[in-house]
This record gives C-alpha cells, sequence and structure tokens, in this order.
C-alpha cells in the first residue's frame, strides 16, 4: 500500500480535537469565565468537509454560528508530550471552523449535558489545503479572519491565545495519546455569529491561504415507508 500522505490528514479517519474558551474576547462575548485549563470537545471524522461541498446546517438549530481557528496537524504521535518537545510534532497547520448550533449549545450547558449535537455533527468541520509547518515560521502570530456575504466578521490574531500550541499539545497528550494525522482546532476570536442558507463564509490566513464554503438546509431525512422508501 502506498505510504499515506498528510497532506490529506482529513482523510485519515482520526481524531479532531478542539479547545474552546481559549481567547479571553470571545470567551466574554459568551458571557463565559475565562478558563484556567483548556476546555476541551472532541468532532468525529464525519465532521470534516472540503471547498467545493456545502457546509450543512443541521434540521435542529435556528443560530448555526461559524468560528474561525487555526488547527494544527499533528505529524507525529506521542503521549506525555514535554512542552519543549510539542512543536517537533507538528506537521503542519489548516485554517478550520468550528461550526456550532448555538443554540443547541446554550440549551446543552443549562442542562449540564455535553456538547455534541452542538458541534460534532456533519460538516462541523470544514478545513483549507494542508499548510506546511515551513509556510507558518511562528504559529503564535498567525493573523486570522472570516466574512460572511463580503462582510467581515472576525478578526483576530493566535497572540491573543490564552492557551499556546505547544501548551496545548503537551495538557492534551498526557490524557489523549496524539496520532500522525489529528488535528487539534485551537478556539475562536471573538465576532462570531449566525449564518443561514445560501450565506457565503470565506475565511484566510493573512498571506497563508483562503477557502470558501457555502451553507445548505441539511435535506429532510426520507421516511422509511414514505415516498416510495422502503
Ligand atoms: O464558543 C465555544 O463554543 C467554545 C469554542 O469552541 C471556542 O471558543 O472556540
Ligand atoms: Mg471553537
Amino acid at each position: 500500500m502506498a505510504a499515506r500522505n498528510i497532506s490529506r490528514f482529513w482523510e485519515w479517519g482520526r481524531k479532531i480535537i478542539c479547545v474552546g474558551r481559549n481567547y479571553a474576547d470571545h470567551a466574554k462575548e459568551l458571557k463565559n469565565a475565562i478558563p484556567t485549563e483548556p476546555v476541551l470537545f472532541l468532532k468525529p471524522p464525519s465532521a470534516y468537509v472540503r471547498e467545493g461541498s456545502p457546509i450543512l446546517v443541521p434540521l435542529y438549530t435556528s443560530n448555526l454560528h461559524h468560528e474561525v481557528e487555526l488547527g494544527v496537524v499533528i505529524g507525529k504521535g506521542g503521549t506525555s508530550i514535554q512542552q519543549s518537545d510539542a512543536m517537533d510534532h507538528v506537521a503542519g497547520y489548516a485554517l478550520c471552523l468550528d461550526m456550532t448550533a448555538r443554540d443547541i449549545q446554550d440549551e446543552c450547558k443549562s442542562k449540564g449535558l455535553p456538547w455534541t449535537m452542538a458541534k460534532a455533527f456533519n460538516t462541523s468541520c470544514p478545513v483549507s489545503e494542508f499548510i506546511p509547518k515551513e509556510s507558518i515560521p511562528d504559529p503564535s502570530k498567525v493573523k486570522l479572519w472570516l466574512k460572511v456575504n463580503d462582510q467581515l466578521k472576525q478578526s483576530g490574531c493566535t497572540s491573543q491565545m490564552i492557551f499556546s500550541i505547544p501548551y496545548l499539545i503537551s495538557y492534551i497528550s498526557d490524557f489523549i495519546t496524539l496520532e500522525e494525522g489529528d488535528l487539534i482546532l485551537t478556539g475562536t476570536p471573538k465576532g462570531v455569529s449566525a449564518v443561514q442558507e445560501h450565506d457565503e463564509l470565506q475565511a484566510g490566513i493573512e498571506n497563508v491561504v483562503t477557502m470558501t464554503f457555502q451553507d445548505q438546509s441539511e435535506p429532510p431525512q426520507p421516511v422509511p415507508g414514505q415516498s416510495g422508501v422502503t
């Protein structure tokens, strides 16, 4: 079998580990406390969607939000990785969206339930092309932006992160073994807002990459026994 190519990491079916509330301005806009430890959640590999395919708006939400984030692609796996070695485990980056059904997340938060329905649905993780590590020499100074229908909504810099990339890799790997092809979403800056069907989402990392996605309503699920469906 041919060796797998990390530049198509989304096809590998590995973990997507997301960090929440890693920018104080975003934690504040949602009235969350500034975390003293990373807030983590997961998305399944079925969350990946690539340019050319739509972001499907789940039928059960009426408040789907965009969150633009820097993704870190793991190149060398490990457990209990030291912060000083963490960057040796990085193969590269990807620009990512953490699509979030905010109404469902609010409901889950109020009931003390996990965020799975709000964060882990199909197409909840749009990703750009793979960005080799060399293209971002300093990941702590990356400028991210996102526009909805040409209107700038989010603009931030990874220098605002509460927990750095080496810290996050070390922290996560203490209890989740990192594997080649895993993706870490590092959190969103402020400016999240609602999107609707037919909206165009354009996002970029300044001087590195841009990507464009369209929102589309999830088609109603066929009901067995109706309309000729058996
Ligand atoms: O706002 C949230 O839902 C938490 C999160 O994912 C982030 O801060 O990026
Ligand atoms: Mg997020």
